[in-house]
Order: C-alpha cells, then structure tokens, then sequence
C-alpha cells in the first residue's frame, strides 16, 4: 500500500474470512501474504475483491449509477450474478456509458437514464487516481462526461479501485487527466489548455482511438479528449477546474472534487475503505 497518510475505515469483514488475501479494518493488522504463503493477487484480483466489497452496499431497490472501465465492469457483473440468484430485485441501472450500458443489458440488469431517475441512491465507479482527500482523475476511458453527471446526481459514491491508483497529489501519475472538448477548433483549445498549466510542465495531446488509425478518439457524446500530462501535481484542484471549465468549447474534465462518499482499495496488504 502507498505511504499516504490516508484515513481508513471499515465497519465489516471485507471478504469471506476463507479468502487468502488477509483483511485489514481500521483496528486489524494486516498479516503478510508471504507469511501465510498466500498467491499474489493480480491487478484484476485486486480490482474484483474491491468490486465485490462495493457491492455489498448495494440494496434491492435502489437505483445505481453503473461506472465505466475495468474495474466498474467486475461491479456490473457481480450485480448481474446476484440478481440472478435473486439475491438482489428491482435494482435500476443508470450506465455511464454505451459499453456499460451493453454489459449490463447483456446480464439483464433493469436499466434507465438520468431524465427518468434523477435521483440516484448510490453509484460506483473506478477512478485513474486517487487522492488523500478521496478527490479524483477520472476519464481515462473517456466516459467522464456522463460518469460526472451520474455520480453527481447520486446521494452516495464509492469509488473502486486496486491500490496503483492512490497519488499524493492529482495529477501526479504522469498519467493522462483528460478534458472532453467539442471537437471544433479543438487545437485551439488544446494550445490553451497546454499554456494555462505551463507552470506545472503540462503536455497536452489529443487522444487517439487506438484502433490502429490515427484517428481521434471520439466520446459517447460526440467530442474529443485532450489529455493533460503533468510534470508536477495539481496543487489546488479546485482552482484549475474552474479554469478549464470556464474556457470555451471544454465540455467537462477529470477532475472529480468533493464527490466520493468513501473509496475501496484493494492492494497487496488487503482491502481498505477509505472515507473523509
Ligand atoms: O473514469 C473512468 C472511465 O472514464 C474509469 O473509471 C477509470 O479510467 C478507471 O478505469 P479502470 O478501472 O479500468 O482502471
């Protein structure tokens, strides 16, 4: 686990006690995997135990918003198994995008949209990075839009995520934070978004479809995505959100403040919650 000063809390077992990897409450100490000669978990192990504890706050008859990425996916199928055993009814999805919205219809999860259920009781989602005050990168698999708009909307958000995903400071991956921008003049906007972190060695690119063509990356909603990479982290994230969102023809960034309820990571020492 990362040397952050972080705050963890967890009022329940995290797993079943026969799991191999050892649990850690705010109170137990977590016991070496190597000691008790447990495997190591992959990064997928790691994203599943932390899906699968999120759910565990998952109630029949709520309304979820379902997240984007790999570690949003092991949520929608876990709550797939557990409506088809009939462990959980009567949830209704709201998918933050097209390729969650497929899975979850493709496991028969009841789905809906924003317009008929504004009020979301609990979403969960993953996240690029994650910061000691539980703020967060998120959209590196471009649905930030629509995952903004959800998870804003919901009375809870938990955050799921394997422990790579933990920064001291946003930014600080040197990993992409991404900004969704109409793809009009679009350079225009990448130029200005470069010069407005100048101070931060900020290198902004346009994203690719990774598809083999050169082509830009195209959202759900039609836009492209500038990436933002940072030589030093974001100091007041606040502050630069307000900028990049008061600039014309930006849609929405990765900046995701003040929006996590409590964030489950998973890591080689165990599963953690964290909440402020
Ligand atoms: O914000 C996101 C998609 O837009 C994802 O939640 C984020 O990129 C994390 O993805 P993964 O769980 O695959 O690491």
């Amino acid at each position: 686990m990362a040397s952050l000063s972080l705050r963890f809390t967890s009022a329940t077992p995290l797993v079943p006690r026969a799991t191999p990897l050892n649990l850690r409450t705010r109170t137990q100490k977590p016991l070496s995997i190597r000691s008790q000669s447990a495997p190591v978990l992959s990064q997928d192990e790691l994203k599943k135990l932390a899906a699968d504890k999120a759910v565990e706050s998952v109630k029949s008859g709520m309304v979820l918003g379902l997240g984007t990425g790999s570690t949003a996916a092991f949520v929608v199928d876990k709550l797939g198994q557990l409506l088809s055993t009939g462990q959980l009814s009567n949830i209704i999805g709201i998918p933050t995008s097209k390729r969650t919205q497929e899975q979850a219809a493709s496991l028969n999860i009841p789905l809906s949209t924003l317009d008929l259920h504004p009020h979301i009781d609990l979403a969960i989602d993953g996240a690029d990075e994650v910061d000691p005050n539980l703020d967060l990168v998120k959209g590196r698999g471009g649905a930030l839009l629509r995952e903004k708009m959800v998870e804003a909307a919901s009375s809870s958000f938990i955050v799921v995520a394997d422990d790579s995903k933990l920064v001291s400071g946003l930014g600080g991956s040197g990993l992409a934070m991404p900004v969704e921008v109409v793809h009009f003049c679009w350079k225009y906007n990448l130029v200005r978004l470069q010069g407005l972190f100048k101070g931060l060695g900020c290198e902004a690119k346009l994203r690719i479809a990774g598809d083999g063509s050169e082509k830009p990356y195209v959202t759900d909603n039609g836009n492209y995505i500038v990436d933002l990479y940072f030589k030093n982290p974001i100091n007041d994230g606040f502050a630069a959100g307000k900028e990049i969102s008061a600039m014309e023809g930006v849609v929405e960034h990765g900046l995701f403040l003040g929006m996590a309820t409590s964030v489950i990571i998973a890591g080689k020492t165990g599963v953690e919650v964290m909440t402020k």
